[in-house]
């Protein structure tokens, strides 16, 4: 498991490592492994990846799949509950009481039969006192006649009165509580009677009535009441004698308890639209995922590495689907448990389907959406919207005069009903209706009572609503003959989610990314989409002849737009016009040959203009497998932009370039399985560790899974990553990242590796150890780097070229370019301040060439041409008051160094735990007193000789690529810096 915890500092050392390295021969060609093979494979290692994350990101995953879901219905069960209290408010006695007696029943509405009076024991005396309650009570209310009715047993607890103004003898007052619970406004009042014999005789009785008895809710105790105690009361004592006779009456509400029925309206009518919002913070966080993961380009690198887009997309859809199943499991199980009628009184596993289907549809339209959206902020706020839009709609959904507008109407217009039918609330809120009808009944307006559903079963998918159960609407209207049955809205979602994946695809690909990147609105149509290459292989020279045409057709195309104002350009440097011949000719051998690469950004995204920045112009090079090119030229000169298109990631407008034998215009993809890529800037999962972004890449590169430990550990030690390699990536300094940055663009042993700037940020050390790390590595492989580095091109470069305003400048190895562009030599002398202007007067008599570049402080700089160089000897004998023949080995010896080795390159690499070996020796004076046994007299403190650096050559042709020097020089982006301010980080590093 990843830790933040303490860990090694990044420039402690690991324990020494052998690298496996496989050879030319042993690498995996993937040109023939089955396409379907690495998908599968590919998909493994995506879902793997997508599982972890969704670990780490655990109060995300815990909000979609069981918080969401459960506080959603949390908050229908408080509704519910409130609904609950209203309901019991609103079950009143409609008809006003008065004061003078006790008046007619009433059901709930006028026509319905009603008890009077429900009273328990049937004795003799009882009835007798409840006569007397009845005659007396005529005398005040005429038109109230109270008769004794059959009596009602244990098991008439669901029988409804059937007549007006009885009286019903019950088995006990437990019977009038039960009685009264499950059929509420049937019965005006219960009484039990409890008489002890006395004397005093103790009449006791029990009153059950209705307190919220008033239309107006204005008589909580009742006049009612008091009519009917009264009314008793008198009874009682006009039978018995008021002396001997003891009162007890209690009063008691009839029972509260809502009926379940009525209360589950608030689950049928709100629950689409709650569960609609648990599964919108699915929606919202695919969205926030998917964007993110555009806009910081994991997805690019991902791709640059050869995952493939099928994959890509169904390795999110499924690990998705695994949380809307949760999610819905969690809603069917917790519903349940809540107690929702809805869902107790339907089959679990369709209502389970239901949910898992509506979620799937909003999971892929989400993923349309993402393909249309760039920065993650926006896809929040479309999500929002979509959720306040989705809101609104199910709450329409549930009125029932917009369902009944929609899907009940023979009016409505079919071509609404169709559009609707696309998004997926809607499918998913009718379904969801009909269940309810089905599950929890309705509530009957002409009754005013609930009527409950049989429930919803399996085999009720096919049924279709039958018509008394349609929700009510405005009677003027007329039923849509052919209401669907349930099992249409399944349809119906798995056509959301069908038609959603096909515009996720599209648009993937129609629209353009932020390198601009996107194919033909009809792609489709192009076989090589699906991988048949109808297109005739070109033979290399067929090929580089189409470059040329094209070419040709290029700049005849730019002449007559320019109208002939082309300006001249510079003649080409010779080795670069030698560079440009071998990569046009077909029988030069080269592992690879970029022809005429160019790369235009147009101003307008719709029609060309003289104002179009050409990154990259005409460039040509020939690569050979086993030699490092580095790539140099200033901010701006078009080196990431040359990296970017031949890696896949940007498209050129025009030109091409072979890697062994395959175009990278047409066979990307084959291209893409031997690539390894280290973009510019890092682009890691901050939430992975470095052992995982191994295992992922390299599950990407399709490394056979036997050999992933050994190389994660391989890798991790060689750029010492492996004692931090369960750190999540976050967690990283900049030099850390780009180490790992640079190790994954080695996975899967591709044959050709672009490093845009693979060292940028390290210490001096680490440095040195990716250095040795790529210098291993090259054997047998074509690699590209760029870098701002000098010491970096000098070291690793086994051909150097450098660009300026998208042209290649120069080309050719360390020694070869210092020699051409070189200005000779260099002479550091460090004088006492007082003796400044002597020395200087001596050098610049014994070196007549010597061009003075800075006097600072007594720190005296000469450069002097190759010619001067005979002068030297006489110089250094003064500077150093020693014999000439001991002192004139200096200079040639300290050249030496600089010049052995190979004829490829000129320094060598200095040892992994070695200092930066500046070819400047300023301690030749030192150096030299010691190799002679004695100490010499001196003219200088110090002195240095050196060959011209690999840095004055770069700005050398820099200042010859921009004659009228700087000023004019075009800034072209923010992050661009112009060549004065490299010239000046130069000079600051030299002092
Ligand atoms: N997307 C783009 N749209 C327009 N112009 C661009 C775009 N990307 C790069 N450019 C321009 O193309 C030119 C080459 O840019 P590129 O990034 O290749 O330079 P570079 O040599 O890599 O510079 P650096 O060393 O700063 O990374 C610059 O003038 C830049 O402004």
């Amino acid at each position: 498991m990843a830790s933040k915890g303490p860990s090694p500092q990044d420039s402690v050392p690991e324990e020494d490592c052998q690298l496996h390295i496989k050879s030319a021969q042993q690498q995996q060609d993937f040109s023939y492994q089955s396409g379907i093979a690495i998908g599968f494979r590919q998909l493994w290692t995506m879902l793997k990846r997508n599982t972890i994350l969704q670990i780490r990101y655990r109060r995300s995953t815990f909000a979609q799949t069981l918080l969401g879901p459960i506080l959603f219905l949390f908050l229908l069960w408080v509704l519910q509950k409130a609904d609950t209290s209203r309901q019991l408010q609103s079950n009143y006695h409609p008809k006003p009481w008065t004061l003078s007696g006790i008046d007619q029943c009433q059901g709930r509405t006028p026509l319905d039969p009603c008890i009077n009076i429900m009273f328990t024991p049937d004795t003799p005396e009882i009835r007798e006192i409840l006569a007397t309650v009845n005659s007396r009570n005529q005398l005040r209310e005429p038109t109230v006649s109270l008769k004794f009715m059959n009596a009602f047993t244990a098991s008439d607890l669901n029988t409804l009165p059937t007549e007006t103004q009885g009286m019903v003898p019950v088995p006990n007052g437990k019977f009038i509580y039960d009685y009264t619970l499950q059929n509420p406004n049937t019965t005006r009042f219960g009484i039990e009677f409890s008489i002890v014999q006395g004397p005093p005789k103790n009449y006791a009785y029990q009153t059950w009535f209705n307190f919220t008895n008033s239309a107006n809710g204005t008589d909580p105790f009742g006049d009612s009441l008091l009519s009917f105690t009264r009314a008793v009361d008198e009874a009682i004592l006009l039978l018995t004698d008021s002396s001997s006779t003891d009162l007890n009456v209690s009063l008691k509400d009839f029972p509260k308890v809502p009926p379940t029925l009525a209360s589950d309206q608030v689950v049928s009518s709100l629950g689409a639209m709650f569960f609609f919002c648990s599964m919108m913070v699915i929606f919202i966080c695919v969205l926030n995922q998917i964007v993110t993961e555009k806009e910081l380009h994991l997805r690019h690198s991902m791709q640059m590495m050869g995952l493939k887009t099928l994959v890509y997309w169904f390795s999110w859809w499924l690990s998705n689907a695994v949380l809307v199943l949760i999610s819905a499991v969690v809603i069917c199980g917790f519903g349940t448990a809540f107690g929702f009628t809805v869902f107790k009184n339907s089959n679990f596993l369709a209502l389970l389907v239901t949910f898992f289907l509506f979620g799937l549809s909003m999971v892929t339209m989400a993923f349309w959406i993402t393909t249309m959206v760039k920065a993650s902020r926006t896809a929040i706020l479309i999500g929002i919207f979509l959720f306040i839009i989705g809101l609104l709609f199910e709450s329409m959904v549930f009125s029932n005069s917009f369902v009944g507008y929609l899907w009940y109407d023979a009016s409505t217009s079919p071509v609404a009903r169709y559009v609707l039918m696309f998004l997926p609330f809607f499918n998913f809120g009718k379904i969801f209706l009909d269940m309810s009808l089905f599950a929890t009944g309705r509530f009957d307006v002409l009754t005013e009572t609930y009527i409950p559903g049989p429930g919803f079963h399996w085999s009720d998918l096919y049924n279709k609503v039958p018509t008394d159960f349609t929700p009510t609407y405005d009677d003027a209207r007329t039923r849509h003959p052919d209401v669907p049955a349930p099992i249409q809205s399944w349809y119906l979602m798995l056509m959301n989610i069908g038609v959603f994946a096909i515009l996720t695809l599209y648009f993937d690909q129609v629209v353009a990314d932020d390198y601009g990147n996107r194919r033909h609105l009809m792609f489709f149509l192009d076989p090589s989409f699906y991988g048949w290459n109808i297109r005739k292989k070109l033979t290399t020279k067929e090929w580089i002849a189409a470059q040329e045409a094209n070419k040709t057709k290029r700049d005849a195309r730019r002449e007559k737009m320019k109208k002939g104002r082309i300006p001249r350009e510079d003649e080409d440097d010779n080795d670069v016009d030698e560079e440009r011949r071998n990569a046009l000719d077909a029988d030069y051998e080269t592992s690879a040959r970029i022809c005429n690469l160019q790369k235009v950004f147009q101003e307008s995204a719709f029609r060309k203009s003289p104002l179009d920045k050409i990154a990259v112009k005409d460039l040509c090079l020939t690569l050979q497998d086993g030699k490092l090119l580095a790539l140099l030229g200033q901010n701006g000169a078009g080196k990431s932009t040359t990296m970017n298109m031949l890696s896949g990631l940007t498209k050129s407008t025009g030109g091409d370039a072979l890697f062994y034998g395959l175009s990278m215009n047409n066979e990307m993809a084959e291209i893409r399985s031997m690539m390894g890529v280290c973009p510019q800037h890092d682009i890691l999962f901050g939430d992975l560790t470095a052992e995982e972004h191994i295992q992922l890449y390299a599950g990407l590169k399709n490394v056979p899974k036997e050999e992933i430990p050994k190389l994660t550990e391989d890798r991790l030690k060689a750029v010492r990553l492996w004692k931090v390699k369960d750190r999540l990536s976050h967690t990283y300094s900049g030099g850390m990242k780009r180490r790992l940055s640079m190790v994954i663009s080695t996975l899967g042993d591709p044959k050709i590796i672009f490093l845009d700037e693979p060292t940028t940020g390290m210490d001096p050390t680490n440095r040195r150890h990716v250095w040795s790390f790529i210098e291993k590595f090259k054997q047998g492989r074509i690699i590209i780097l760029t870098t701002h580095s000098m010491e970096e091109a000098d070291i690793l470069g086994d051909r150097i070229c450098v660009m300026a305003h998208g042209r290649l400048r120069a080309i050719g190895n360390s020694i070869h370019l210092k020699n051409k562009f070189g200005a000779g030599y260099r002479i550091s002398i460090m004088t006492d301040p007082s003796t400044t202007e002597q020395v200087k007067a001596i050098v610049e008599t014994k070196v007549p060439g010597a061009i003075l570049k800075d006097d600072s402080a007594g720190a005296l700089l000469y450069q002097f041409p190759p010619s001067s160089m005979g002068s030297i000897p006489q110089l250094v004998q003064w500077l150093e008051g020693t014999d000439s023949a001991e002192i004139a080995s200096l200079p040639a010896s300290s050249s030496e160094g600089n010049s052995k080795n190979n004829s490829d390159r000129n320094t060598p690499l200095p040892p992994l735990n070695g200092s930066s070996n500046n070819s400047l020796n300023t301690h030749a004076n030192n150096a030299l007193a010691n190799s002679t046994g004695h100490a010499p007299k001196v003219n200088a403190l110090q002195w240095g000789i050196s060959q011209t650096s690999l840095e004055d050559v770069f700005l050398k042709l820099i200042r010859d690529a921009n004659p009228d020097g700087y000023q004019g020089y075009e800034v072209s982006s923010s992050k661009e810096k112009n060549v004065d301010d490299h010239e000046a980080t130069l000079r600051n590093r030299r002092a």
